[in-house]
């Protein structure tokens, strides 16, 4: 299977347009004040609305009140929320649509319990003291051997156009999720990098599948 990308932390039009370009299947965009990477509901509204059909939407909080991801939701028509944050399996539940639920991962005790959450994706994303996500760093795959939970489980956290091919061959995710490693800046992403990390996970998805 070739694993979905969804690149994270668009702020900018040219941006979603270069990383639908470079043939991201997904965009993230970022409702966290607390985030260098935060989008205004009005930007990504404009944002969105301009977006080619067939690329999916996802929103990014973190504890954020349900009212508040249910507005956002609806005004930026999003195809699924991302729960970045402290959320229980019961705020999860609580959401309609489509939920993704990201779990701060350092070790293997943080993968007991997954199936708490009812959500139609997992995210897992490096535990980084002081953040959220989005730290750019990596953590240990091999700590994911025998990792299979009862729904699609996405890899993130310190992804780059280096070393994706080797986070897909070797732990065959869903979908990857990046963002700090296909920017020039923070919230800035850099065409280049994008092309380079989708045609590195296409690749490699295709070896992989012919060995
Ligand atoms: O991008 C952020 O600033 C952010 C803030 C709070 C929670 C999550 C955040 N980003 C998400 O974290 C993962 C990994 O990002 P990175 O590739 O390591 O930079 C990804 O899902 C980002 O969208």
């Amino acid at each position: 299977m070739i694993p979905r990308v969804k690149i994270c932390g668009i702020t900018r039009l040219e941006d979603a347009l270069a990383a639908c370009a470079a043939g991201a299947d997904a965009l993230g965009f970022v409702f966290f004040e607390g985030s260098r990477r935060c989008v205004t509901l009005e930007s990504a509204e404009a944002i969105i609305r301009r977006l080619p059909p067939f690329v999916t939407v996802t929103g990014l909080f973190v504890n954020a009140a349900r009212e508040t991801i249910l507005e956002t939701a609806g005004r930026c028509r999003l195809d699924a929320i991302q729960l970045h944050g402290d959320e229980s399996p019961q705020a999860c539940r609580d959401l309609p649509g489509r939920v993704i639920k990201a779990l701060r991962v350092a070790g293997p005790e943080d993968l007991i319990g997954v199936e708490r959450y009812p959500v139609q994706g997992l995210l897992l994303d490096a535990k980084v003291a002081g953040h959220y996500g989005g730290s750019g760093q990596p953590f240990d795959w091999s700590i994911l051997a025998g990792f299979q939970p009862p729904v699609p489980w996405i890899l993130a956290g310190g992804l780059d156009p280096e070393n994706v091919a080797d986070a897909v061959r070797r732990v065959q995710p869903y979908a990857v999720d990046v963002s700090s490693g296909v920017e020039a800046a923070p919230g800035i992403k850099d065409p280049a990098k994008m092309i380079g990390f989708v045609r590195r996970v296409r690749e490699a998805a295709a070896l992989f599948s012919r060995s």
